[in-house]
């Protein structure tokens, strides 16, 4: 299932992070590459380590945080710092799969990847192609957003992202290790969530069914999360 989530940074968070790595020391992407995705990818990266990588990854992980709709339909525990890609010139990311388990070089981080998020970062209009394509039970669904709004999608999906034929696509992507580790479990309590925010909201917190249901989505978790 995916979820879009609007407006994560706001046009002025947008261009601070643009900034910070749109002078940053790209590098073709396959740098960091296993032989199966070397295959598929064409596309330039940030390095991971450099200093453009790590604050414009700070800002989008501080932009993530405050997005209580992120955490509700993630529920994260880890999440991998975030990288940073930049697709022209008819690059493109043929169908793949994202590994399940991501190491962080030289650190003892260690993940599983439940979740894969990509946070647009230039306005669709500059650009022609890019969209992210991710293959799930309902068939294949095209993804072009917005810049500062950003996609959560099973990393266990096979996705791509198609040519850029015009201007330039740059977006911060990254992986997320769920507290629930099963999508229809975590799907359920992201439907609960936004049932029980609406009736409360409604009804007002101190109503006694709210808190009920807030009750049954608290034991829901308690049974399904490794925190
Ligand atoms: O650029 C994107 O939106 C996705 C990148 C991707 O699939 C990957 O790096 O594994
Ligand atoms: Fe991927």
């Amino acid at each position: 299932m995916l979820i879009v989530l609007p407006d994560i940074l706001d046009p002025a968070g947008v261009a601070q992070v643009r900034r910070v790595i749109d002078a940053g020391p790209w590098a073709d992407g396959n740098a960091t590459s296993g032989p199966q995705a070397a295959l598929a990818k064409r596309n330039e990266q940030l390095p991971e380590d450099s200093g453009a990588a790590v604050e414009a990854g700070r800002m989008v992980l501080d932009a993530l945080g405050r997005s209580p709709l992120f955490v509700a339909a993630a529920l994260p525990l880890k999440v991998y710092p975030p990288l940073f890609n930049r697709y022209a010139g008819g690059q493109a990311f043929d169908v793949h799969v994202d590994n399940a388990v991501r190491l962080k070089r030289g650190s003892d981080f260690r993940m599983r990847s439940d979740l894969s998020l990509t946070l647009f970062l230039e306005d669709p209009d500059a650009y022609d192609g890019g969209e992210l394509v991710v293959e799930d039970l309902y068939g294949e669904q095209r993804v072009k957003l917005s810049a500062g709004s950003a996609v959560l999608y099973p990393a266990s999906s096979l996705h791509r992202v198609e040519p850029v034929t015009r201007g330039a696509r740059v977006a911060s992507f990254l992986w997320i290790q769920s507290m629930v580790r099963d999508d229809g479990e975590r799907r359920i309590l992201f439907d609960l969530d936004r049932a029980v925010q609406r009736v409360g909201a409604d009804k007002g917190q101190g109503d006694r069914s709210v808190i009920e249901l807030t009750g049954v989505y608290h034991n829901l978790l308690r049974r399904w999360a490794d925190a």
